[in-house]
């Protein structure tokens, strides 16, 4: 469904420029659920807007269902579906209307577009609201019309930019619920952003990880986590003095494992934690070294990010937020881009 080879995309800005995405290779097969993460500034809607033709590469190349970015972009276009970080619904149409619209956009005949609003409303669980206007209706249902108006043209590939961003807990599940079934039900490929760690891990049956425009990890989250970062044993000592004895002694106990000790706290990165804290627990008990507390946590997306980058995703994005503010740049919106994607 999707091939990128060497994908790379620059952009000028006054007399300089950004390398947002570096020699990107990826390949998503139909009906995977792919999770795209990384920090702000990583270049993930960079690669969408080449993967939906929105932008053209600098250099490589990208396949998307079937077509070339390049040199068929309007075949690539009438196979996806995209929704922008943006909503791409107007004001001034009720609901049904738009998506009819939407339809009309992408070839469909009046009364096949008729059909296939009723179908994406119905299964956006949107029928109740088809007589509304979108601007009356919440941040959920709204990302939920955004969603329907990329579907309208049944694609089999849906790009969703951040589809959940924004959202009280309960419609981001809501969503969430909805993109599952896209994807059982309709064997829908989805390609999507998202900055919840903890949705695409529990979700997302693939996670591509992003850093610098370009791919740093890629699976299964829980492999990514259990190669790459481990499970975590932190024990808490009664002085400084005691968790550097305690220290000394994870680094018999934890093997190949990571050991650090800050004040009063010592952490182990080992691979079984459940493993390794009873015998660590006994051998601090020999030294007479007194542990206040313990404790076993299992490894976050966030801990394969700082295993591979040495930053953590939060604060990579705090600093992207702070950098974001400064640039400038030829940036267009993303404002109407289903639509775009469309024409
Ligand atoms: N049109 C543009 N002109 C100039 N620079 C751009 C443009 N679009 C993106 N950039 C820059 O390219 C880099 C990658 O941006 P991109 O929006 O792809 O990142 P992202 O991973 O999607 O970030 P976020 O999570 O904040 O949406 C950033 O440094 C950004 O400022």
């Amino acid at each position: 469904m999707i091939h990128a080879r060497g994908l790379t995309r620059r952009f000028k800005i006054k007399g300089a420029h950004v390398d947002a995405v570096r020699g990107l290779d990826l390949d998503v097969e139909e009906g995977q659920l792919v999770a795209f993460l990384g920090p702000n500034g990583a270049g993930k809607s960079t690669c969408l807007r080449m993967f939906t033709s929105l932008l053209p590469p600098t250099s490589g190349t990208a396949v998307v269902a079937g077509r070339d970015v390049v040199s068929d972009p309007a075949g690539v276009r009438a196979r996806i579906g995209y929704v922008g970080q943006k909503s791409g619904a107007g004001e001034n149409f009720r609901v049904r209307d738009e998506l009819v619209t939407q339809g009309r956009c992408y070839g469909l005949t009046r009364p096949q577009a008729r059909e296939r609003a009723d179908e994406v409303l119905a299964m956006l669980d949107l029928g109740s609201l088809a007589e509304r206007k979108p601007g009356t209706l919440s941040g959920g249902q709204r990302r939920r019309l955004d969603i329907a108006l990329g579907l309208v043209h049944r694609p089999r590939l849906l790009f969703l930019d951040e589809p959940s961003t924004g959202l009280d807990p309960q419609s981001r599940a809501n969503i969430w619920e909805h993109i599952l079934r896209l994807r059982e039900e309709h064997g829908t490929t989805v390609f999507l952003t998202t900055h919840y760690l903890e949705e695409a891990d529990n979700m997302a049956a693939r996670v591509v990880i992003v850093d610098h425009g370009r791919v740093i990890a890629d699976g299964a989250a829980g492999r990514l986590k259990s190669d790459l970062a481990g499970d975590r044993v932190t024990i808490t000592t009664r002085d400084a003095a005691d968790a550097a004895r305690a220290a000394g002694i994870a680094e018999r106990v934890a093997g190949s494992g990571e050991v650090t000790a800050d004040g009063t706290t010592v952490l182990l990165r080992v691979s079984h934690a459940g493993a390794v804290l009873p015998e660590y627990l006994r051998s601090l008990d020999e030294a007479g070294v007194k542990v206040l507390t313990a404790e076993t946590s299992r490894p976050t997306l966030d801990d394969v990010f700082l295993a591979l980058t040495g930053r953590s995703l939060r604060e990579s994005d705090a600093q992207g937020d702070a950098q974001g503010g400064e640039q400038g740049g030829e940036q267009g919106g993303e404002q109407g881009a289903s639509r775009d994607a469309a024409a």
